[in-house]
């Protein structure tokens, strides 16, 4: 087992497999099922402890350099632009919404979902238990601590280089589905109902990516089930962002800006706590929460198989002077065996030469888990040599 990620409490050993809070039945499951590991991480401190020791200090680790968040221009004037589409229309093919989802795609690459049909109270359990386990002190947290390998557990990951900017902020980070990938030694199990609550939350999200996967296959010109069936197994990965309040928002990020890898991300936040940025037209476009949608955006893998006619989109998430925040994080991915490259089909593809190489999926998630975030470098490993 390796290295204690949460620099603060080194004392505390991560949790082993096999020992303590996993059920004896799931265990020896466990034991017998391949479980694929993933990329290494730098142990950096807790956010969360460093704000509550000292509220006032920013670590020289954590500060961006002044000139360049100076430059970056924020735009909250478009947050009001950026589309906001009804499921419940998609899902039954509506042609008017079906065209609204090809343009939030082409033009934003990102859009707030309503009618998705996860009930309310679903949505706010989810962020009661999950706050809730945020506040236990930071020894029960660690209980869960990503092991040195692997980017499960409560941590930090993308963390490649003593001289990275670090972010301002914890996470947990859980593979849901399929379910025999589950790293269930990992999975907290306080709160009461806390994984009951992931569980609920998690099935309902990929019922919303198994509609949306259906609603992106026809606006790519395939069949409705096509890009399911690409798919092999759905891979759902959970992450949930802890951001601290930090006195000095304008100098840390509580996430670089980066694209997802994945195919399609669907994002749950705090209704009162604004926090994410798109990039967009070369600006940061703050996207305000509205009560009960959930956020989508296109990954990596979509920009590949449509062949840049729908790109991913960088994001990044800023800190509030005085509030916590907490976004949820749904990565829906295809199978690491898949191989992805553009479906030749696309209608109206940006170009119709080839742009992307063929790629295994699960080599070009963990390369992606290899590197800092940094903006929209990691599709480089798919692109022709021509392009790069
Ligand atoms: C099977 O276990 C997992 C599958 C996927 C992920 C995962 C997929 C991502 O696409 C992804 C991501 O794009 C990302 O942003 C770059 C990220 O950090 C901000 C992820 O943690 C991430 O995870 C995890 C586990
Ligand atoms: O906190 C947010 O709103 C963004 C989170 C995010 O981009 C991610 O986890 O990949
Ligand atoms: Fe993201």
């Amino acid at each position: 087992m390796g290295a204690l990620r949460n620099g603060l409490l080194k004392s505390q050993s991560p949790a082993l497999p096999g020992i303590g809070n996993m059920d004896s039945n799931i265990k020896e499951f466990a034991e017998e099922t391949y479980v694929p590991t993933f990329a290494p991480s730098l142990p950096v401190p807790n956010a969360q402890e460093m704000m509550r020791s000292d509220p006032f200090q920013v670590p020289e680790r954590y500060a961006r350099n002044h000139d360049d968040m100076q430059s970056d221009t924020v735009q909250p004037h478009l947050s009001f632009e950026i589309p906001v589409l009804d499921l419940s229309l998609l899902s039954k093919g509506d042609a008017e919404e079906l065209k609204r989802l090809d343009l939030a795609c082409k033009d934003w690459g990102f859009f707030q979902v309503i009618n998705h049909g996860v009930a309310s109270e679903v949505l706010q359990n989810t962020k009661d238990v999950t706050a809730e386990f945020f506040d236990l002190p930071l020894e029960e947290k660690n209980r869960y601590s990503m092991p040195s390998d692997d980017i499960q557990g409560y941590g930090h990951a993308y963390v490649v280089s003593e001289e990275q900017t670090l972010d301002w902020s914890d996470a947990l980070i859980l593979v849901v589905y399929p379910t025999q990938y589950r790293k269930l030694q990992l999975w907290p199990n306080q709160p009461t109902g806390i994984r009951e609550a992931i569980e609920m939350y998690s099935s309902e999200v990929r019922r919303m990516a198994v509609e949306l996967l259906g609603s992106l296959s026809l606006i790519m010109g395939t069949e409705k089930d096509a890009l399911l069936g690409l798919h092999k197994e759905l891979v759902l990965g959970l992450r949930v962002n802890y951001y601290p309040p930090c006195r000095s928002p304008d100098k840390v990020l509580g996430l670089s800006p980066h694209s997802d890898s994945s195919t399609i991300t669907i994002l749950m936040q705090k209704d009162d706590v604004c926090g994410l940025q798109v990039r967009h037209g070369g600006a940061w476009v703050p996207l305000k929460p509205i009560p009960n949608a959930l956020v989508v955006n296109v990954g990596d893998a979509i920009e590949i198989w449509s062949n840049g006619k729908y790109k991913s989109i960088e994001h990044r998430a800023v800190t509030n002077e005085r509030k916590a925040r907490i976004s949820y994080a749904a990565f829906v991915c295809p199978h690491d065996d898949v191989e992805i490259e553009p479906l030749g089909y696309v209608p109206d593809a940006e170009s119709s030469d080839k742009m992307y190489k063929k790629v295994r999926f699960g080599d070009y998630l963990r390369q992606s888990m290899n590197r800092k975030l940094d903006g929209k470098a990691n599709i480089d490993f798919a692109k022709m040599e021509t392009l790069k």
